[in-house]
């Protein structure tokens, strides 16, 4: 299954609480759209937007859960991650920095129970080389950038990490796959020079706020007077 995403896009459908898209209906209808573009995977937050997506997209799927507003909020403890498994998800990504876990598991303890209690993979999302590197000794079955610049152990980069994909990349051997602030095709494109397995990308493909938002910073003039005042 990880081999039909070599090379390919995975598109993140998530929208955040609060926000006119949170609705499942209208994450799997964005998630249709993305598959009918010629993505490769899903990603997506939430058991009901996993259990409709599961049920109207034929894709490999890479689920979530946001918890709290903790250090550690991608699907922190072991109970979440077999429950985004039994809503349908291939893949459970989950928080796979060396930080404690809420239910005091380690990341290897819980990458070994979701493999025997649900058959899904895993991927954890890291925020550093270090974390991938530690990560991949637990058990993990792909490692995800995800978390670059959201632990304080990597400045955040207006766009991707490239140079930790690079890194990366080099230093493991299960896949890498590239994600967060990847907002063009160019550096989608790049992150597989660089050598990541796959791609994964949300804001720039599904989160209209944020892209208007970029429409309108450009957009936006200082008022110039056109006469000394
Ligand atoms: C740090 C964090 O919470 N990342 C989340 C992980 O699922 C999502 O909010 C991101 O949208 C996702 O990683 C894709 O990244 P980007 O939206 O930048 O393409």
């Amino acid at each position: 299954m990880i081999d039909s995403l070599r090379g390919g896009l995975i598109v993140s459908c998530q929208a955040y609480p609060g926000e006119p898209l949170r609705d499942p209906r209208a994450m799997s209808l964005i998630a249709m759209s993305a598959a009918a573009g010629g993505a490769a995977g899903i990603r997506a937050q939430g058991i009901e937007d996993i259990t409709l997506i599961r049920q109207l997209v034929a894709l490999p799927l890479i689920g979530l859960l946001k918890v709290g507003d903790g250090d550690v909020f991608i699907t922190p403890t072991l109970a979440h991650a077999i429950a985004v498994a039994e809503a349908g998800a291939d893949i459970v990504a989950i928080d796979g920095t060396r930080r404690d876990r809420p239910d005091g598991l380690t990341l290897a303890e819980t990458i070994r129970a979701i493999h025997e209690t649900t058959g899904a993979l895993v991927m954890a999302d890291a925020g550093s080389l270090e974390d991938g590197l530690s990560a991949q000794d637990a058990g993990a079955d792909i490692v995800g950038t995800t978390l670059s610049g959201y632990t304080g152990a990597r400045p955040r980069t207006i766009g991707p990490d490239l140079e930790l994909i690079s890194e990366m990349a080099a230093a493991l051997s299960v896949p890498v796959f590239a994600e967060g602030r990847i907002r063009t095709p160019a550096q989608a494109s790049e992150a597989l020079d660089r050598g990541a397995y796959a791609v994964v990308v949300g804001t720039a493909i599904t989160h209209p706020t944020s892209i208007t938002s970029w429409y309108v910073d450009a957009l936006r003039r200082e008022l110039v007077p056109t006469e000394p005042a």
